[in-house]
C-alpha cells in the first residue's frame, strides 16, 4: 500500500522519515508542505525523497495522513475521502467539528482511521463503550509552552507567562475543549470518538510550569470496568505542543493495516 503525508512538521517529518527507512511496511509516495524549500532541505537525506505535491493530489495514495494545522484540514481531508481512501487525521479536533466528513466517507467507501496519538488506552475505552458507560474524563497537564497560542486563552484573557503553580485553565466537554484548544487537545477529540461522544466526555486542562511532560490521564467508569491511565509524553523539540509519541502512534496504526499479526485493537 502507498502512503502520502500532508505536512512536514513535528509529526509529518518524523513519520515520513520512518516510512522512508522502510518501517511500517508501506511505501511513501508523496508529501505536501507549505514551505517548499524548507521541506526539500528536510527530505534531502531520505533514501528516496518523496515528491512534493499539492494537497488534493495526495488522494492518489491508498492512505492519506493529515499532519497539518487544523486550519488546513479540509484541503486534504475532502479529496482523500471523496476518492475513497484510508484517511488518517492527526488534527482529530477538526474531524470532531466535521461530522459531514464521516457521512461523505460512508458514501464513497473511504475509511477514517483515528490514531491513539499522544493518548493511551483507546482500545479499552472502545471496548467499555460497547456496554453502558457512566463517565469518561480526561485531565491534560502541559507546560505553559504546550498551551501557548490557544484561542480559549485569548478569548478569556488568560495569561500563562509567569505562572508558578499548576493552574486549571479549562473545564468543560470535549467539543468545547477541541474548539478552544485546536492545537493542544486532539487527544480529547480522539477520546470522545472512542467512547461516549464529545458532549458527555469531560475535559480539564492544566498549565503546569513545574512539569516538562505532556501528561494525559483518562478515567472511565463503565458497567464492565473502571479504569484510569496516565501517559507522560515527552514534548517534541520541533513543536512543544506535540508529544514525540504521536508520529510513532501513527506509524504503529499504519503498520496495523498491513501486519499479519495485529495486537490490541
Ligand atoms: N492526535 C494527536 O494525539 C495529536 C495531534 N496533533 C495535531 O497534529 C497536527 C500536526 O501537528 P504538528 O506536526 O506538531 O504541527 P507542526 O506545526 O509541527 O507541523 C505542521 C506542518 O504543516 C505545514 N502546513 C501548514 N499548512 C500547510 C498546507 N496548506 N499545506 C501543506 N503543509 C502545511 C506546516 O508548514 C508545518 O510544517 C496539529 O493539528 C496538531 O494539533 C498534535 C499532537 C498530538
Ligand atoms: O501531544 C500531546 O500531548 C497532545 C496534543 O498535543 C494534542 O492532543 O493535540
Amino acid at each position: 500500500m502507498t502512503v502520502a503525508v500532508a505536512g512536514v512538521g513535528a509529526i509529518g517529518l518524523e513519520l515520513a522519515r520512518r516510512l522512508d527507512a522502510g518501517d511500517g511496511g508501506l511505501r511513501l509516495v508523496a508529501v505536501s508542505a507549505r514551505d517548499r524549500a524548507k521541506a526539500e532541505a528536510a527530505l534531502a537525506g531520505f533514501r528516496a525523497p518523496p515528491p512534493l505535491r499539492p494537497l488534493a493530489a495526495l488522494a492518489e495514495a491508498d492512505i492519506v495522513v493529515e499532519a497539518m494545522p487544523a486550519a488546513a484540514f479540509d484541503a486534504v481531508a475532502e479529496p482523500a475521502v471523496a476518492a475513497g481512501r484510508i484517511f488518517v487525521p492527526a488534527s482529530v479536533g477538526a474531524l470532531l467539528a466535521r461530522p459531514g466528513l464521516i457521512q461523505a466517507a460512508r458514501a464513497s467507501g473511504a475509511r477514517i482511521l483515528v490514531p491513539t496519538g499522544a493518548l493511551l488506552g483507546l482500545d479499552a475505552v472502545r471496548a467499555a463503550a460497547e456496554g453502558p458507560v457512566e463517565s469518561v474524563t480526561l485531565e491534560t497537564r502541559k507546560p505553559p509552552a504546550g498551551l501557548a497560542g490557544a484561542p480559549y486563552l485569548r478569548e478569556h484573557g488568560i495569561r500563562l507567562e509567569g505562572l508558578e503553580a499548576p493552574t486549571r485553565i479549562f473545564a468543560g466537554n470535549a467539543l468545547e475543549a477541541a474548539r478552544g484548544f485546536p492545537a493542544n487537545v486532539n487527544v480529547a477529540a480522539a477520546l470522545a470518538l472512542a467512547g461516549i461522544g464529545p458532549e458527555r466526555t469531560q475535559v480539564e486542562i492544566w498549565a503546569d510550569p513545574t512539569s516538562t511532560r505532556n501528561t494525559h490521564t483518562i478515567r472511565v467508569e463503565a458497567e464492565a470496568a473502571r479504569f484510569s491511565m496516565t501517559i507522560e509524553g515527552v514534548p517534541s523539540a520541533a513543536n512543544p505542543r506535540t508529544g514525540r509519541l504521536t508520529p510513532l502512534s501513527i506509524l504503529a496504526a499504519l503498520r496495523g493495516l498491513v501486519a499479519t499479526l495485529k495486537v490490541g485493537s
